[in-house]
């Protein structure tokens, strides 16, 4: 965009594109660490469980969280924290495939999508990028150099039911969590093979099989389980 605005032979077309585009990169990049914001990654989220959900592909979601960030923050300085966040952020662009999406999702949390990530490959792509945090020496002014850990919590998308982005990243969620309070610098997967529905994707599949969308109405069981309590957990078949 900057460029556009310096050249006076730029034609209002390419200017005002550049102005376009400018926007948005604002709006889908994280600026201290060029990864995608949070809105990119919702998006993100929201395709690859369509995609998941028409072709059975299974797609890995990861939730990582720097380890006693804030001790970084508290014993160095902030702009060495920020430092280790951009260092962590390009660790992790290196340690994915340009198919999947790094994205920083608030604070010291990042989240990487990975579509068409076959489930037996989902611990050793978290652990290979545990082990590469684990591994980078970051170095914040002459002569020191500091290293971080991450835990890491993932779940696959449900490869049938048209889950919602939220309920993908809560089960993510509960997993670092887990990573967390076993000690951290460990991954921790949702290895839930049968699928458990909640009153909420329950209140999904309803709602498609009244559309009658055939897809729906393919791969339903023909018994349901009645709803209880909202947000209970109920399994299907
Ligand atoms: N430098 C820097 N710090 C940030 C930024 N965003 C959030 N933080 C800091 O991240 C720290 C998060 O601390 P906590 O939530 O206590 O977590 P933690 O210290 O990593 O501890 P655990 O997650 O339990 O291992 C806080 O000190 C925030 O100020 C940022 O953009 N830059």
């Amino acid at each position: 965009m900057a460029s556009a605005l310096a050249n006076p032979d730029t034609s209002a077309l390419e200017y005002l594109q550049g102005i376009i585009d400018g926007l948005c990169e604002l709006s889908l990049k994280d600026p201290l660490t060029g990864l995608a914001n949070r809105r990119q990654f919702l998006a993100v989220q929201d395709r690859a469980i369509e995609v998941v959900a028409r072709s059975g592909e299974p797609a890995l979601l990861l939730m990582l969280d720097i380890d006693h960030f804030k001790k970084v923050n508290d014993t160095y300085g902030h702009p060495a924290g920020d430092q280790v966040l951009q260092c962590v952020a390009k660790a992790l662009e290196s340690c994915v495939r340009p198919m999947d999406t790094v994205a920083r999702y608030g604070g010291e949390e990042f989240a990487v999508v990975l579509p068409n990530c076959r489930t037996s490959f989902g611990s050793m792509v978290a652990q290979r990028i545990r082990e590469a945090i684990e591994a980078l020496r970051i170095q914040i002014s002459p002569g020191v150099m500091i290293k971080v850990t991450v835990s890491i919590g993932g779940a696959y998308a449900p490869e049938w039911v048209r889950s919602t982005a939220a309920l993908w990243t809560e089960r993510a969620d509960v997993q670092l969590y887990k990573a967390k309070t076993e000690g951290r610098n460990r991954v921790f997967l949702d290895h839930q093979q049968e699928i458990f529905v909640s009153a909420e994707e329950k209140s999904l599949l309803f709602g498609h099989l009244t559309q009658g969308d055939p897809a729906w109405v393919e791969n339903v069981p023909s018994e349901l389980p009645s709803a209880n309590a909202p947000g209970s957990m109920q399994r299907v078949n």
